[in-house]
C-alpha cells in the first residue's frame, strides 16, 4: 500500500431539489442543508514557498469550494434538466419554455451544468443532467473540483473523494 499525506475540508450549503422519480416523499421539492466535504492528497509535502509542509493551503481548498460549489448552488434550487414539470416554474414569463429548456440543454452538454442568469421569482437554479441524490452531487461536485486542487498546489494534490451528507444521517461519497 502506498502511504499518502491525506487533508479534508467540509463546506456547508443550503440548497432544494427534489428526485423526480422517488416513489415516495423525495420527490416533493424540499430542501437541505448540505455538508460537503473534500478529502486531498499528495505523495509528498510541498518543500517550499507559501504551501511549505502542505497538500494543499486548506484556505485554497476552501476558496476553490467556495468558487465550484457554494457559488452556484448556495440557496439555489439544484435540478434535473429532464425534469421538464419543474423548469417549466423556472422559466422567466417572457420567454418560451421550450427556448429556455434547449439553452440550457446546451450549457449542460457543454460544460456539464447550467446557470441560467434570469428566472421566474429571479431564484437561483443549478441545472445537472442526472437526478439530484446525494451519490450523483458528490460525483459532480467532484468533477468540477479535480481539476482546480491539481492547479492550486501546482500539481501536487490529487482530489481523492468527495463525500455529500444530505442529512445528518445519510451520506454518498465519490469515488
Ligand atoms: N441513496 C439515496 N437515497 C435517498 C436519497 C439519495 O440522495 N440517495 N435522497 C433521498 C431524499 O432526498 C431525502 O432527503 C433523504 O431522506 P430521508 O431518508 O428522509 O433522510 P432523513 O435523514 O431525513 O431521515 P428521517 O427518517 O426523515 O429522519 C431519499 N433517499
Amino acid at each position: 500500500m502506498t502511504a499518502a499525506y491525506r487533508i479534508r475540508r467540509q463546506i456547508g450549503i443550503d440548497a432544494g431539489h427534489r428526485i423526480r422519480l422517488h416513489g415516495s416523499k423525495c420527490r416533493h421539492l424540499h430542501g437541505h442543508r448540505y455538508t460537503i466535504e473534500a478529502v486531498c492528497e499528495a505523495d509528498q509535502l510541498a518543500g517550499e514557498g507559501e504551501q511549505a509542509g502542505m497538500v494543499l493551503d486548506f484556505a485554497f481548498l476552501k476558496d476553490e469550494m467556495i468558487g465550484q460549489i457554494d457559488a452556484p448552488c448556495d440557496h439555489g434550487f439544484i435540478a434535473e434538466l429532464a425534469d421538464i414539470e419543474l423548469l417549466a416554474m423556472f422559466t422567466p414569463a417572457e420567454a418560451g419554455r421550450v427556448e429556455f429548456v434547449e439553452k440550457l440543454d446546451t450549457a449542460v452538454r457543454e460544460q456539464g451544468f447550467a446557470v441560467p442568469d434570469h428566472t421566474a421569482l429571479g431564484t437561483k437554479l443549478y441545472v445537472i443532467p442526472v437526478p439530484p441524490t446525494a451519490e450523483n452531487l458528490a460525483r459532480h461536485w467532484f468533477e468540477r473540483l479535480a481539476p482546480r486542487v491539481a492547479t492550486r498546489s501546482e500539481g501536487r494534490a490529487r482530489l481523492a473523494r468527495v463525500v455529500v451528507w444530505e442529512t445528518p444521517n445519510c451520506a454518498a461519497e465519490w469515488p
